[in-house]
């Protein structure tokens, strides 16, 4: 049940029947070992008119294993949380911790921190002049693993992510999803404990974003990777989340924070659910208010 509460510059955490009622920065994560913390996150960009304000006092706490969407209109700061989380962008201030670790120490990034990371991005980047598989194993070329072992690696990553036969093509030879899913593999290479996704699916066509999303739900349930997935899409949101975040622009806050309890597995089903229909309608409500 969602609470129709009027909004504060507070962080609302809608009420769930078993859920924690407001989130005091322990509770974030369901009771659950953290993953990802991020507290007291401003980030400001220095621009040539004036400053953009993107972030303001960001504090949540992600659980490991858990799978959290980033929601909300656009320019609200989504991909510049995504960021600072992936270790990318430095916050202008706050910290970032991941597995209890700092992520920054006296302005130099601890890389440490993020070697465990996959980052998946709107576009695929696969490198044009190698193979499905070979963009695939890179990571692990990277990080010296012999040739044998990562094309085996490789292979049964595309096989994870339904690119069996298509190992030897190249990217321009794939459809946009296909080319998402080797981006996937990639990402997924070094068994990555967090995977960050900025608006993965955005390009594809809606029944081929409903597959991925199945597939992603699939991926995430046999890795066990903790997964922070930006989408404009509130529909993908509910249904690959269990819980939402959504963002409220100049500065970007925290507005809100939506536990989805739905069961798992998911399938497709699950949209024509009261409880699915009536998350859909709250969030959209909520990014209503703000016009
Ligand atoms: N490199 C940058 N330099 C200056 N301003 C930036 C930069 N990147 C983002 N911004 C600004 O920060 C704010 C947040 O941008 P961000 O891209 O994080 O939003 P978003 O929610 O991901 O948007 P969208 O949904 O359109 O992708 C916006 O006002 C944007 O103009």
């Amino acid at each position: 049940m969602r609470t129709g509460a009027p909004m504060s510059q507070e962080t609302l955490v809608h009420h769930t029947d078993a859920g924690p009622q407001r989130d005091r920065g322990t509770a974030g994560a369901g009771g659950r070992a953290v993953g990802l913390r991020v507290s007291g996150v401003d980030k400001v960009y220095p621009t040539r008119r004036g400053e953009v304000h993107a972030l303001s006092g960001i504090d949540l706490e992600i659980g490991v294993g858990e799978f959290v969407s980033l929601v909300g209109r656009s320019g609200c700061g989504k991909t510049t949380l995504l960021r600072v989380l992936s270790g990318l962008l430095a916050p202008t201030a706050g910290a970032v911790e991941a597995g209890g670790r700092s992520a920054w120490v006296n302005g130099r990034r601890d890389d440490a921190v993020f070697a465990e990371f996959g980052l998946v991005f709107q576009e695929a980047n696969l490198f044009p002049w190698f193979t499905v598989v070979d963009n695939v194993a890179l990571p692990l070329k990277l990080r010296g693993v012999a040739k044998a072992e990562r094309r085996a690696r490789a292979a049964e990553l595309c096989a994870t992510v339904g690119l069996v036969g298509f190992e030897d093509s190249y990217p321009r030879e794939l459809s946009g999803g296909m080319r998402q899913r080797a981006a996937i593999a990639r990402a997924l290479a070094c068994d990555p404990s967090v995977l960050l996704m900025d608006e993965p699916f955005g390009a594809l066509d809606a029944m081929t974003r409903d597959r991925m999303n199945l597939e992603l739900q699939r991926i995430h349930a046999d890795s066990g990777a903790t997964v922070v997935f930006v989408t404009h899409s509130i529909n993908e949101a509910v249904f690959l989340a269990d819980r939402i975040v959504l963002l409220t622009p100049r500065p970007g806050r925290i507005r809100s924070i939506t536990p989805v309890t739905l069961p798992r597995p998911r399938s497709v089903e699950v949209e024509a659910t009261a409880e699915f229909g009536e998350l859909v309608v709250g969030l959209r409500r909520e990014l209503d208010e703000e016009d």
